[in-house]
């Protein structure tokens, strides 16, 4: 195994400094190792996305594990959670083993399997959550992405499920009878272009039903995507009372709004819709403060016949893995901080993985990435990794540029670019 040492970087916190790899570790054992001119560069523990979706099994034209880890990795993360929604559902023991045996094969990054709420995701029935939870792939957070858990008795079981070993779930917020043909944000532009709106309240009135109900169990709960002001609102006053609930923004909703959809280009059509110059400024201020304790990409490929073509029938959704840091650095600033707080140490704690979002200390396990918060890019959607185009960012000056990722001391990226 090569040892590798990252001569001048800065560590976040720290000055410049020299980090040396080996054997896997953050070491401070002298001997011979590769050097990598760091000046300049800044390393941060390697990224953690609760929020993505591979695809595999069942949409593979649109997504792999393989090529979705290679996207993760290129973006500066070393673990990734792999959303249920896929075909077939991951709802049992031999769907997210499965799942879990393609990121292990991979090799690029941690891919852990979130398991299904319900079965088929249909909102009717728990799906095996034990069974999930004592696999193989030790599932520890349940989501029926995509869907909402609507039926509150049935959330109710789910909390109670997972408290035994201290699991999530995590709630695509979304009244289902609240958002029937739902289009876009409703609103002023949604009014203007006669597409029926997806109101805020929506995803509000489940936050709040869910909080109580997690209050109520004692149980902890986790909110996908919150995208609006009233949202982050009810998470402040949930999180005062000290109910254990933790939330996640993505990178669109801290800065793309719903005027976008007056072009009609499917590639801003996203659930939950973006919202307003308001709501964007809200989420970024609970994203500093952190009531928002995390960015989470909602990594979202789609095939080429399933966005370009009509609005109303172009699915909802963006990729996301390379262009999170990018975004998220353009509107914090170098606040490496916040930023490693944000987008890996809160994250991997929520998830209770081992291994990352840890300081680098000599030690430690070597999953890193390496930064240059000086280079800019322009997002080029045939350059992107991800097996799917669908980014709203093509054609957009973006700064920061991941230079390196390490997977437990291998590199996964290097100079830029994928190493296997
Ligand atoms: N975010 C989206 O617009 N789409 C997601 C599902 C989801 O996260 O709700 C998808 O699976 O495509
Ligand atoms: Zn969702």
């Amino acid at each position: 195994m090569t040892s590798y040492l990252l001569r001048g970087v800065s560590v976040v916190g720290a000055a410049p400094t020299d980090l040396l790899i080996r054997d896997g570790l953050i070491s401070t054992e002298e001997g011979p190792a590769e050097v990598i001119d760091a000046a300049g560069l800044v390393a941060l523990p390697g990224l953690v996305d609760l929020h993505t979706h591979l695809r595999e099994p069942g949409r593979e034209d649109a997504e792999t594990v393989e090529t979705g880890s290679r996207a993760a990795a290129l973006g500066g993360y070393t673990a990734v959670f792999a959303m249920a929604n896929t075909s077939p559902v991951a709802d049992t023991a031999g769907v997210v083993e499965q799942v879990w045996r393609l990121g292990r094969e991979a090799g690029l990054v941690d891919v852990q399997p979130i398991g299904a709420v319900t079965v088929g995701l249909a909102g009717k029935q728990l799906a095996e959550l034990g069974a999930m939870a004592t696999s193989a792939a030790g599932v520890r957070i349940f989501s029926d992405d995509g869907h909402c858990v609507a039926d509150p008795r049935l959330m109710r079981r789910a909390l109670e499920y997972v408290k035994a070993f201290d699991g999530i779930i995590a709630q695509h917020a979304e009244e289902p009878r609240l958002t029937e043909g739902a289009q876009m944000h409703e609103g002023e532009v949604s009014t203007r272009l006669g597409l029926t709106g997806w109101p805020a309240v929506a995803e509000e009135a489940i936050i709040a039903r869910d909080v109580l109900l997690a209050e109520h169990v004692g149980s902890r709960l986790h909110v996908c995507h919150v995208s609006t002001a009233g949202s982050v609102e009810v998470l402040r006053q949930a999180k005062a009372r000290g109910v254990r609930v933790t939330a996640e923004v993505t990178p669109h909703h801290l800065l793309l709004t719903d005027e976008l959809a007056a072009s009609y280009d499917p590639v801003y059509k996203v659930n939950p819709p973006l919202r307003t110059q308001s709501d964007v400024l809200a989420l970024r201020e609970a994203l500093i403060e952190g009531v928002i304790d995390i960015v989470a990409t909602d990594h979202a490929p789609h095939a080429v016949e399933d966005k370009e073509c009509e609005w109303a029938y172009a699915r909802p959704g963006m990729v996301g893995l390379e262009t999170a840091l990018p975004i998220v650095l353009s509107i914090l600033g170098e606040q490496w901080d916040l930023i490693a707080e944000r987008m890996s140490r809160a994250p991997a704690r929520i998830a209770g993985l081992d291994g990352h979002g840890t300081d680098l200390a000599a030690g430690a396990p070597a999953n890193l990435t390496l930064v240059d918060p000086s280079a800019r890019r322009v997002v080029d959607p045939a350059e992107l990794a991800s097996r799917s185009r669908n980014t709203p960012y093509a054609g957009t000056t973006l700064p920061g540029r991941i230079v390196a990722t390490f997977l437990r001391g291998e590199p996964t990226v290097l100079d830029g670019k994928a190493v296997k």
